[in-house]
């Protein structure tokens, strides 16, 4: 590895770690994408080097643990900076894991606060005055409100951190973050003096998110969505290489997949995901896993593989989600078990000869990768906003192609576009 990277990330779902590093390719960056923290330093020339966990919903002991191993990791690797990345929509429990993880990574780092920035204007998520809206809705009235996991019937970010960590929130007001960057800095030194542990940050633009960018460069740890990441990285990158701009840079060439048949798999049960879902099983052969699941899951998964096998044309779809249009969004499964169906179906897929899957859904796309043994990502073309194609070797050397979709992401036609882009 190279002496330093500007910016090391650790995302807490492997879905959130391609939107990430998607952004800062699309900015012209180079970005090292991890699924797991590595055992060893690998050699990479990266800007930005992601570590994607699967830690969103694990016990917070464990995620906590797993955060620290990542943080040292990356340190070692020569990261100057690092930033904790989860969901835009904050996507948590009342224990955790963003509050014990960013509590964990503060104490380790030795800093006394740090930014909560989930503010992602692009997917119409935004801050004001310490309230996250989704679409102009507060968080706790979107569709968020009756998610499998991660319910989130709170907006106040500063109550939600509060529920699950150590210390005192503050917010920086949107007028702040018009003032500019200094301004910002002031606000972020006024709140720190006072005792805040957290600073919520506002934001409602991509040129709010610049400034806060801007202001939030100097730090040696922030958190939040995509957005600040890309800010924090472009102001790095520029400072570093003045006078060439990030915008200027060019990411390298991405190899494709191996020939092989494609499949998706839709285990999100996102309300994006339902209505995708919904357009694509007009045009595409589907396979309804979750009332397969009825049957207990090694049954399950033998019935979805025998019926892949069977069909003679693609497009294929093996879906979960409900209120999907099927009967299936009645029947009551539990979320690990059809993580895990999903995991061995794609096993047995790749098995077959499948060398490309699009895998709707954060944990369902965990479990996918996880499954396929693949320990790294190359970040190819955007899909759609915030979901690029990536590519990475099994451990019997063969290169797949997946596409995974955080579950709000993409327009209605995403199925279709993702199996093209892959194709
Ligand atoms: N019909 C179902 N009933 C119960 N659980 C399901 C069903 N379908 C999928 N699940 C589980 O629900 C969870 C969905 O989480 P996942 O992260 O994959 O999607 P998401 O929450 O919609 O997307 P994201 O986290 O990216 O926003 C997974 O654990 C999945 O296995
Ligand atoms: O905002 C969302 O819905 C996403 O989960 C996200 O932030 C993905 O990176």
């Amino acid at each position: 590895m190279r002496a330093t990277h500007a910016l090391g990330c650790i995302a807490d779902d492997l879905t959130g770690s391609v939107d990430l590093a998607g952004r800062l390719v699309r900015d012209g960056a180079t970005v090292a994408l991890h699924v797991g923290v590595p055992d060893r330093s690998t050699a990479t020339d990266a800007d930005a080097v992601v570590v994607a966990l699967k830690s969103r919903s694990i016990a917070p002991k464990e995620a906590i643990e797993q955060s620290l191993r990542a943080a040292r990791w990356l340190r070692a690797a020569g990261c100057e900076r690092l930033y904790l990345k989860y969901a835009a929509t904050f996507d948590s429990t009342a224990r955790g894991n963003i509050g014990p993880v960013a509590d964990a990574l503060m104490r380790e780092l030795g800093v006394a606060y740090t930014v909560l920035a989930p503010s992602l204007p692009e997917h119409g998520r935004t801050v004001v005055h310490g309230t996250l809206f989704v679409h102009g809705v507060p968080l706790a009235e979107s569709a968020m409100r009756n998610h499998p996991i991660n319910p989130m019937r709170e907006s106040d970010l500063r109550t939600l951190i509060g529920r699950q960590s150590r210390g005192r929130a503050a917010v920086v007001p949107i007028d702040t973050v018009h003032e500019g960057p200094d301004a910002v800095q002031r606000e972020l030194e006024v709140s720190a003096a006072s005792g805040a542990t957290y600073v919520v940050l506002d934001a409602v633009s991509d040129d709010d998110l610049a400034v806060l960018g801007q202001a939030c460069a100097p730090l040696p740890l922030s958190t939040g969505a995509s957005a600040l990441a890309a800010e924090i990285l472009r102001q790095l990158l520029a400072v570093r290489d003045n006078p060439e701009a990030p915008d200027s840079r060019r990411a390298p060439a991405v190899e494709c997949a191996d020939p092989g048949r494609a499949v998706a798999l839709a285990g999100s049960c996102s309300a994006a995901t339902a209505a995708q879902v919904a357009v694509f099983r007009q045009s595409a052969r589907s396979f309804p896993l979750a009332l397969a699941m009825k049957a207990g899951r090694p049954a399950a998964v033998a019935e979805a593989l025998a019926w892949v096998r069977s069909q003679p044309a693609e497009p294929l779809l093996v879906y979960s989600t409900p209120q999907a249009g099927g009967e299936h969004s009645t029947v009551n499964v539990d979320s690990a078990e059809v993580e895990a169906a999903f995991g061995e179906l794609a096993a047995a897929l790749l098995h077959d000869g499948f060398s490309r899957f699009v895998v709707a859904g954060g944990e369902t796309s965990g479990a996918v990768v996880q499954a396929l043994g693949t320990r790294a990502l190359d970040i190819g073309a955007e899909v759609q906003p915030g979901v690029p194609a990536a590519f990475g070797l099994t451990p019997t050397g063969r290169r797949v192609g997946v596409v995974l979709k955080s579950g709000n992401f993409g327009y209605e036609n995403f199925f279709a576009a993702a199996l093209e882009e892959i194709s």
